[in-house]
């Protein structure tokens, strides 16, 4: 830190701080949490349930987790969706949109409407990517997105069918901002070779990013359909989660879907949200290379009480990809990725650092609730950043593929809220510093 401003900041505490008993004498709600941890509630909603813990004789118990779209259980719509089809995606932003599973004719009148925008504006590609790539993707993601209200002729509009439409135009074409704000950054700051393919309008979102990212652009059924599932697992959570709150506030002032999104991106990235994903898969390297694949759970410990304590890692305190707000003995999007790595670890001989993933996580729960005292799980980053190497998809991408998928989530609500709610996001803070008076510059 520049020592003046170190200086000012040390002398400022005085002035500042604000001593913890003030938040309990003027319920304050932290994190907007109430005392037993749930949120404090901000909406209501009929696109997503997220359940983690039940009242037993009004007592908050842990459970296991259950997550529901439109009031169908995630694993129901896992088991089924993909098995017919690799637009598994498409038909959950679908029943996510409209509130009900539509007919063979319905998706694909609507995958229609999402093909017809996956084509960036003609310019695009050269202005906001190739003439200025960026070191991150999360960063190049809001600025693309930005850089699209410059090509709606409606871009201010804000009624609940504009923003509909305006919301699957962005959606449809993230998949060529994400491969091409990654190809656009290899090629300048990693001296790799450029790869660009157009976007194919026969292919679905999922299928689109793999052609698009592979240099021979080539990818098998089973990867699509992983891929198909990784982005229906992320699809939605519900209207509490930080990036799809922090969207509706923003819209809430009666901005523009642009802005709602950036800002949702925005969030997403944070560590303690999409970005555990690239967390996790930093942490886990460095685990590694520590202590190895080791199945001695005494030293994995060993290890996980230091970064608890500070003292390994990223010194943040924090083991990332586990623990939830709301999920407590299970993430079911967790135990749904689980079903697939195995296999798929088999086939990339990778066994031998899943069963490490699966044993750091066992030990990750008996140290957290050793020092904690929770319960706590995987939650759904813990894995996903494993399956994508698993799929060869580069860390740059973990977290723009999670804003993919999410995107529909961040509209849905945003909808929801324009539709049924609308009244500004406005809480209240306490004032609990003194008055004074002006006191001139010489008698300072
Ligand atoms: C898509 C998603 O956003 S999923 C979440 C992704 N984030 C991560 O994986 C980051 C690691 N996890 C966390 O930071 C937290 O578990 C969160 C942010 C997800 C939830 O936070 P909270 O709801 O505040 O957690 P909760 O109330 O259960 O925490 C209780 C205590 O356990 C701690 N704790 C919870 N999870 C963890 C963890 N993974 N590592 C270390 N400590 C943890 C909290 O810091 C808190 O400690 P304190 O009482 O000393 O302040
Ligand atoms: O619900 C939350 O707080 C975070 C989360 O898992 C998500 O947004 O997917």
């Amino acid at each position: 830190m520049i020592d003046a401003l170190h200086t000012f900041y040390q002398k400022s505490k005085q002035y500042s701080d604000i001593p913890n008993e003030l938040f309990h004498k003027y319920n304050v709600k932290k994190g907007l949490r109430n005392d037993d941890g749930t949120g404090v509630r901000v909406g209501l909603t009929r696109i997503a349930d997220v359940v983690g813990y039940k009242y037993v004789d009004e007592v908050k118990t842990d459970d296991e987790g259950k997550l529901y779209y439109r009031g169908i259980e995630l694993r129901d719509i896992i088991a089924n969706i993909s098995k017919n089809q690799v637009c598994g995606y498409e038909e959950t932003c679908f029943l996510l949109l409209f509130g009900y599973l539509p007919n063979r004719e319905e998706l694909q009148d609507f995958c229609k409407i999402l093909k017809d925008h996956y084509e960036l504006p003609d310019d695009f590609l050269e202005t906001k990517f190739l003439h200025m790539p960026g070191k991150n993707i999360m960063n190049r993601l809001q600025q693309a997105v930005l850089a699209l209200y410059d090509y709606d002729d409606a871009a201010d509009d804000i009624s609940v069918e504009n923003t509909l439409e305006q919301g699957l135009n962005i959606l449809a074409k993230l998949p060529s901002i994400i491969c091409y704000a990654y190809q656009s950054k290899m090629h300048r700051y990693n001296k790799k070779s450029l790869v660009i393919h157009p976007v194919q309008q026969k292919l679905s979102i999922a299928e689109n990013i793999l052609y698009m990212l592979r240099k021979d652009h080539r990818f098998s059924e089973l990867e699509a359909r992983i891929l198909d599932m990784m982005l229906i697992v992320h699809a939605d959570h519900g209207g509490g989660n930080n990036s799809t709150f922090t969207n509706v506030v923003i819209s809430s002032t009666g901005t523009d879907i642009y802005s709602s999104i950036v800002g949702a991106i925005g969030s997403m990235k944070g560590p303690r949200h999409g970005g555990a994903n690239l967390k996790v898969s930093s942490m886990m390297k460095e685990v590694i290379r520590e202590i190895g694949y080791t199945d001695n759970d005494v030293e994995i410990k060993a290890l996980l009480y230091r970064i608890l304590n500070k003292e390994f890692y990223d010194c943040s305190g924090l083991i990332y990809g586990m623990g939830h707000a709301i999920y407590t003995l299970s993430d079911p999007r967790s135990e749904v990725l689980q079903g697939y790595i195995e296999k798929l670890a088999e086939s990339k001989h990778k066994s031998n650092e899943y069963e490490f993933y699966q044993r750091f996580e066992r030990c990750a729960k008996e140290v957290i609730w050793d020092v904690k005292g929770i319960h706590v799980s995987s939650n759904v980053d813990f894995y996903s950043g494993f399956v994508y190497e698993m799929m060869g998809i580069p860390e740059d991408l973990y977290t723009p593929l999670f804003v993919t998928a999410r995107t529909v989530g961040w509209l849905a609500h945003n909808i929801e809220n324009k539709a049924y709610d609308g009244r500004i996001m406005r809480p209240a803070t306490k004032y609990v510093g003194a008055v004074k008076e002006y006191v001139k510059m010489e008698e300072r």
